[in-house]
């Protein structure tokens, strides 16, 4: 396919373009700050930057008229808004985490979350010290999976990827489940995923998990 980065010059643009192309896909348009490399038309655009970004990779979907995978954190309501009115004529991937595992957890956490009303629970996630947003991404996607408030911790320290422990306790017991992407890889392999799989379909606002609900 040939695809469309927004924010290729970052840490996950760059991993994004360099993951695609071992697959046999093609960079035909890159954009970061001020740039704008435009070599023919992209089938999919995938946007890994800030949300300022935002209006700038819709308006060049719908130039194109083709679908969105988007990983950009810290979105706002009105850019929800604005994304699931684009929805309705393209189809949008939209997942504050790519990874396998992390979606995996929010399944368990949704499925369980009857069950440990009764527990105190607290959410810790460390991130690298570049990264610009907190409480991170995934913790929100991690809290809307529970169902209930969550206290979040955030640590910016070191070159961490990104590590996120959900912590349960009762009087007597703790449980705790965590993640840790070992790698940017990660993300970048579920970002490919879902931008082959949004090929496939119609106009209509998804998430990761749709993705992996149909391997
Ligand atoms: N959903 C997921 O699985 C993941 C999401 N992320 C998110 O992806 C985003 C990028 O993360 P990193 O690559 O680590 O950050 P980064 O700072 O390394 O890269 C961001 C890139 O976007 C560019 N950019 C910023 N504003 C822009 C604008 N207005 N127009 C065009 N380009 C712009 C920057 O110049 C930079 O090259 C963050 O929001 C981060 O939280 C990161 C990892 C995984
Ligand atoms: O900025 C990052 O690095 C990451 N951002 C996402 C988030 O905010 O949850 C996903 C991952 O944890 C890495």
């Amino acid at each position: 396919m040939n695809f469309g980065v927004v924010g290729y010059k970052g840490r996950m643009g760059t991993l994004i373009v360099q993951t695609f192309k071992e697959h046999k896909h093609n960079p035909v348009l890159l954009v970061d700050k001020e740039v704008l490399l435009e070599k023919d038309r992209p089938e999919v655009i995938v946007d890994f930057s800030q949300p300022e970004a935002l209006e700038l990779t819709l308006s060049l979907c719908e130039k194109y008229n083709v679908p969105l995978v988007l990983g950009t954190t810290a979105l706002a309501k009105n850019h929800f808004k604005t994304l699931k009115d684009f929805s309705k004529k393209q189809p949008v991937v939209q997942s504050y985490n790519f990874s396998i595992g992390i979606n995996l957890i929010a399944k368990i956490l949704a499925e369980f979350s009857k069950n440990f009303e009764e527990w105190d629970v607290e959410l810790v996630e460390i991130h690298h010290s570049q990264k610009k947003d907190k409480p991170s991404g995934t913790a929100i996607l991690l809290e809307k999976a529970l169902k209930r408030e969550i206290q979040k911790h955030s640590l910016r320290i070191g070159g961490i990827p990104g590590e996120h422990l959900v912590i349960f306790a009762n009087e007597g017991e703790t449980i705790t489940i965590s993640h840790r992407a070992i790698s940017r890889k990660a993300f970048a392999l579920g970002a490919l995923k879902a931008a082959e799989w949004v090929l496939t379909r119609k106009s209509g606002f998804y998430t990761f998990s749709d993705v992996l609900k149909e391997e």
